[in-house]
């Protein structure tokens, strides 16, 4: 994983950082290094994520999901951390084994999605750390039901992933169905290089030894330098530019197949940073298609956004036909990934050429081993941004009112104060 900071010194952007700032803020970032050190050390919530790459156990994994090996099609039921690691690897890796997450619970879509699928070909990984999560547990006991409707034995097809207790723990045990911990102290966004985003990865054959190499090569970068550690320098980068005002951050990836890692980082960076009135605003954008949707207010609008642009060194390319078209010649000379890398440069030297600050991320390939690089740095730059905000970037109690809301509309057993907060809600209906 490379990271290069040139766009985002205030001799280039406004907001910016000047160098002397970032050879102060150094000194954080060592502060910051020896207390992540400890945590990992002491497998503390959180730090622990940062371990994956070292105690995760890929044959145990690939041993737990064997009765499902078989599978031409693969369901992965989960939300948010839950889901969106897998769907990463999914997007950006290819395989034999038709992959569809289903992370959100809109019947309509849930129906067509099950009247396509070859049911007795189908496996099932529905994943949930609390094993509690509405969405989740409603398309399980929908996709169950599914399966049972067409005469297949889903407990036969399913895998489960969960933590230590609760009813999908339950649910499993009481149908003997292969099940995979996740691992304590592990929060949902943090964790993709576990039990959570590698049981998909397994099923759908991915060289779980790669991701987790890759994992491996950004974990042994981390030192207490930013100027040795492109993930720190990454994440202190982003906090120096966000305290200066850049308080939007608009991820673009120049690679169709890592447009979903954009919502995976979006998770991330809100869940992790976005609270005490902090956080820095993750927007998905993709390279070059959102040049043409997006760009405009980058360049032109208000000073509050940084872009992030990450390509691949490497990829696989395909030529553009030659032309007689007038105007149109020079695209016959090129290919496609040509084409895609200068978009890329030209995109980032117009930001810096109007001020803007950005950095470039770039790993080799979207392969297995650059995957793990680009979400472990990830993660390791966000762990590092909250220790320099001072946010506990490992807990999201903002997202439980809306939980409790959305139980109490459903008459769940509790008491559910903020479902009447809904009830009273004020109007000021136009129609
Ligand atoms: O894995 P679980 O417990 O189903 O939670 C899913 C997601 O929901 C959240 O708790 C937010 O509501 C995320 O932090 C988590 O990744």
């Amino acid at each position: 994983m490379y990271v290069d900071l040139g766009n985002a010194l205030s001799s280039v952007a406004s907001p910016g950082v000047s160098r002397e700032s970032l050879d102060r803020l150094d000194e954080d970032v060592a502060v910051a290094h020896e207390r992540i050190e400890r945590g990992r050390a002491n497998a503390e919530h959180g730090y622990a994520a940062l371990n994956l790459p070292g105690t995760a156990d890929p044959d145990a994994i690939k041993a737990t999901v064997e009765p499902v090996a078989d599978a031409e099609a693969l369901v992965i039921v989960g939300i948010g951390g839950s889901a969106l690691g897998a769907a990463t690897l999914a997007d950006a890796l290819d395989s034999e084994v038709d992959t569809y997450v289903l992370d959100n619970v809109d019947p309509e879509h849930t129906t067509a999605l099950l009247d396509d699928l070859p049911l007795s070909e189908t496996a099932i990984n529905v994943v949930s750390r609390s094993g509690t999560t509405a969405e989740t547990l409603a398309n399980f006991l929908v996709v169950r039901e599914a399966f049972e409707t067409a005469g297949v034995d889903w407990t036969e097809r399913t895998v489960v992933t969960t933590g230590e207790a609760g009813p999908l723990r339950d649910l499993a045990q009481k149908h003997d169905l292969p099940v995979l911990k996740v691992p304590d102290g592990v929060p949902g966004r943090f964790s993709v290089l576990s039990t959570v985003g590698l049981a998909a990865a397994a099923i759908r054959g991915d060289d779980l030894d790669a991701l987790l190499q890759g994992g491996r090569d950004v974990a042994e970068s981390l030192s207490g330098s930013l100027f040795e550690a492109p993930a720190y320098a990454y994440g202190a980068t982003t906090y120096a530019l966000d305290t200066r005002g850049a308080s939007v951050n608009a991820m673009m990836p120049y690679a169709e197949g890592l447009e979903t890692y954009a919502e995976w980082y979006a998770q991330l960076w809100a869940e992790s940073l976005g609270k005490d009135g902090l956080g820095q605003t993750p927007v998905r954008a993709l390279g070059a298609t959102d040049q043409h949707s997006q760009l405009q207010l980058y360049r032109a609008g208000p000073r509050n956004t940084m872009a992030t642009f990450v390509r691949p060194r490497e990829r696989i390319d395909r030529a553009i036909p030659a032309t007689d078209v007038d105007g149109l010649s020079y695209l016959g000379d090129a290919t496609l990934g040509e084409l895609l890398d200068a978009e890329f440069e030209a995109t980032e030297a117009s930001l810096a050429a109007a001020g803007r600050p950005n950095v470039r991320i770039e790993i080799e390939r979207v392969d297995e081993r650059g995957l793990g690089q680009l979400l472990y740095g990830l993660e390791a730059a966000c762990v590092l941004a909250g220790e320099l905000h001072g946010v506990d970037t490992f807990v999201q109690p903002a997202v439980e009112w809306g939980k409790n809301a959305a139980r109490g509309l459903l008459g769940a057993e509790g008491k559910f104060e903020e479902a009447r907060a809904v009830e009273e809600k004020t109007r000021l209906r136009v129609e």
